[in-house]
């Protein structure tokens, strides 16, 4: 398999807090990683770090530049204008031609079941369509890379699965997805291998049947005891 991420002993660092430590690690195509921790233990800063969108300040970080990105947040950003415009507005900021854009846009909201909201504005939809017209408007681009920051984190359980399942046909077609979460249940359903970082630190990284039926270090055990209680 290729390999897309390759760090070194990474670091990144906001003025004196360490957000990443000595991170080494390498993430090979179509792999599906889940990146688990407690808050603050650096799950966004290494999806962003990954997405070129934080600096390293030691080590290094290679990812590979064939390889197109695309990342998605907890909270999409949606302009005041139509689904379809947020869509199309992404490929045009990439370099399509705008009617080509809206037309990729289009099948774009067709691949996600949001063709009939595309009129819509897109501020007023509900937190689930939002994600998946962030969905859309990434899966337009064709990444070979999906970066998701806890995506399905404030969602119903009616959304979080539609979400999830989007994510999972994304990843059939071979695509790499690298995403964080704090629901077990969904880095089960999801994830061929998980990461677990405190600190900075990454403290396990293991297949995802390994990481559940353990033994782990000390610390990642007490996070499972504590997120399955
Ligand atoms: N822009 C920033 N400026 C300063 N400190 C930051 C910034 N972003 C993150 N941090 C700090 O870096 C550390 C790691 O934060 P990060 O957001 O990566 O954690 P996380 O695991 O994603 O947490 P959560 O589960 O709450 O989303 C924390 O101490 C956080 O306060």
């Amino acid at each position: 398999m290729s390999l897309i991420f390759n760090l070194q002993s990474l670091g990144v660092q906001f003025g004196r807090i360490r957000a990443l430590k000595a991170c080494t690690l390498r993430i090979a195509a179509g792999e599906r990683v889940a990146l688990v921790g407690s808050n603050g233990s650096g799950k966004s800063t290494l999806l962003r770090a990954l997405h070129g969108l934080v600096p390293p300040a030691a080590g290094s970080l290679w990812a590979d530049a064939q390889a197109r990105q695309a990342m998605l947040f907890q909270r999409p950003y949606m302009l005041r204008a139509s689904v379809l415009h947020n869509v199309a507005l992404g490929l045009w900021l990439n370099g399509a031609p705008w009617q080509p854009a809206r037309e990729q846009a289009r099948q774009a909201l067709e691949r996600v079941g949001l063709a009939e909201l595309a009129g819509r504005n897109a501020r007023v939809l509900s937190g689930g369509q939002q994600q998946r017209v962030a969905l859309a408007r990434a899966w337009a681009l064709r990444p070979q890379v999906l970066l998701l920051d806890e995506p399905t984190a404030s969602l119903d359980p009616t959304a979080k699965r539609e979400v999830e399942r989007l994510m999972a046909e994304f990843a059939d077609t071979g695509m790499t997805l690298v995403f964080s979460s704090h629901n077990l249940g969904q880095v089960k359903r999801l994830a061929s291998r998980v990461i677990y970082l405190e600190q900075g630190q990454l403290i396990a990284d293991l297949p995802t049947p390994a990481f559940f039926k353990g033994p782990l270090p000390a610390a990642a055990e007490n996070f499972l005891k504590g997120e399955l209680a």
